[in-house]
């Protein structure tokens, strides 16, 4: 590991004006020290970007599909050093970082089979009178620099659900990763270098939100926003950006829906993963689980046995499921409102306990609906399950949420999974599976307050360019 880590501007590592240490959040020992950036090395890599940009806009598809598929391969090849990476930073138990590296491989190669698929639409011009003998196409064409300021739970994938898009688009881009995970965007600055794309068209610059934040959503070459964060930064961000493009993918308190007469065996293991994998800090972590009055106590019996079980521990161990959460303000702010949910009525199932960095995963049940373990997103191990008798009750309920960014719904009948698949006002409903489920080729993105824009990377590429409408009049008559 190196001892400090620069800013990666215009090709070439560039000293900063300051450093911080970074830890590590389960030790808590330094694990380097990083660059931050300030709004004049924000602006000089939007210059440096733009700059690139004048260039890039024209290379053909075929090659920005190469460099992101070397990419993808040069990842792939050093997956091991990237997965210790993430839990080196995040905490991340080493199996779940692993699968995000696997992911993230996936998600540049999706990259580079967009970049080759950038198809616009023929239009029937001779549907309208007056528009005979003309010829009318679409087609998308890149928008210049794109900001991207990034989370600390999927350091990797997340970024190349931006990276990815903006190359395969044709753009340049400046990344701002999260101040706990800057070291697996910096791991980018070589890994692209070493794909063959040019000087200028990437850049990597770590600090502060809310220092850079004016730069990076109001310099006037920024023309695209994009960011992946708590629905509190993303507000800020919508009111600075003003009329630029905008992509917000934002937090929520997915629901789970048991509905009557599903085999519950099935379904515990991945319902238990799906609210404590990486401990709970995933968008779309199960946070309320709805399960019908039949199946209620069963369910509740054997989620508490199998949640007891799982393993606590360091995350570069081969059995650990339980980490240290992100940071010490995390955990206090866990812990209140662990403490105010059973100060309002609700039963500690089990856990709660905190030892280091670490809280053992938390069930509550009779959780008063206006504690903050329901209203607001918890990002962390505590769920709250609930029994229901009508469908159309476990759908208010679900629904019941100022967040949508995914529910999931699992029944026997598949009448009942249609009926609440129309209903339930998420950006994505997954039938017969938990919310938690992801690809990464698939739309995804909030309703309400989880968000604006769709990503998965067609989706976010399609958002990273402007569509033009051509017109070709092919004959006088
Ligand atoms: N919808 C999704 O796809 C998705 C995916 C992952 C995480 N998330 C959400 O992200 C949140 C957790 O991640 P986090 O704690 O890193 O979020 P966060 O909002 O605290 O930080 C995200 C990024 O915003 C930056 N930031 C902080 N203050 C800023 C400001 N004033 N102006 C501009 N940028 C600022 C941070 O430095 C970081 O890079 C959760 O709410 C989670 O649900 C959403
Ligand atoms: O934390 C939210 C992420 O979007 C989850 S996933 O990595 O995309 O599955």
């Amino acid at each position: 590991m190196k001892k400090k880590w620069q800013l990666w501007i215009g090709g070439k590592w560039r000293e900063a004006k300051s450093y911080e240490p970074l830890n590590n959040p389960h030790t808590e020992e330094e694990l380097t020290q990083i660059g931050q950036a300030e709004p004049a090395d924000a602006i000089e890599a939007i210059v440096e970007a733009h700059a690139a940009f004048q260039k890039f806009r024209d290379y053909p598809a075929h090659a920005r599909a190469k460099i992101l598929a070397k990419a993808a391969t040069i990842m792939e090849e050093r997956s091991e050093e990237c997965a210790k990476i993430i839990a080196l930073e995040g905490a991340k138990s080493i199996r779940n970082a692993r699968e995000e590296i696997s992911r993230t491989v996936q998600t540049y190669r999706f990259s580079a089979e967009a970049a080759k698929s950038n198809y616009g639409e023929r239009i029937p011009m001779d549907a309208a009178e007056g528009g005979e003998n003309r010829f009318g196409f679409t087609k998308r064409t890149p928008l210049g620099v794109v900001t991207a300021i990034t989370p600390f739970n999927f350091p990797f994938n997340l970024v190349a659900h931006k990276v990815g898009p903006a190359i395969a688009a044709g753009n340049s881009i400046v990344l701002k990763p999260a101040e706990q995970t800057p070291l697996s965007s910096l791991f980018l600055a070589e890994v692209f270098k070493e794909a063959g794309l040019p000087d200028g068209v990437l850049n990597i610059i770590p600090g502060k939100g809310d220092v850079l934040s004016e730069a990076l959503t109001t310099h006037p070459h920024v023309k695209k926003v994009t960011f992946t964060g708590s629905v509190e930064v993303g507000h800020l961000i919508q009111q600075q950006a003003g009329f630029r493009k905008l992509t917000l993918e934002l937090g929520s308190n997915s629901p789970f829906i048991i509905d009557e007469g599903v085999d519950i065996d099935k379904i515990i293991e991945r319902s238990v993963m799906g609210a404590f994998s990486y401990n709970g800090q995933v968008c779309i972590s199960i946070q309320r689980i709805y399960v019908h009055q039949s199946l209620y106590e069963a369910f509740l019996e054997r989620f508490v046995a199998r949640t007891k079980q799982l393993v606590a521990g360091s995350p570069m161990d081969e059995k650990t499921n339980i980490t240290a959460v992100i940071s010490k303000k995390s955990l206090e702010r866990l812990q209140e409102w662990l403490e105010e949910a059973v100060q309002e009525g609700a039963k500690l199932e089990c856990g709660g306990k905190v030892k280091g960095n670490v809280m053992k995963p938390a069930v509550l049940t009779n959780v008063n609906r206006d504690s903050k373990v329901f209203r607001n997103e918890v990002f962390g191990p505590i769920v709250c399950i609930f029994p229901f008798d009508t469908l159309d009750e476990a759908i208010e309920d679900a629904n019941d949420s100022r967040y949508g960014l995914n529910s999931g719904f699992i029944s026997p009948s598949l009448e009942r999974a249609f009926y609440a698949a129309e209903r339930l006002e998420t950006g994505g409903v997954i039938i017969n599976d938990i919310p938690t489920y992801r690809i990464d080729n698939m739309p995804y993105g909030g309703w309400k307050d989880s968000g604006v824009g769709r990503e998965g990377v067609k989706y976010a590429m399609n958002e990273m360019m402007e569509e033009k409408f051509i017109s070709i009049k092919t004959s006088d008559e």
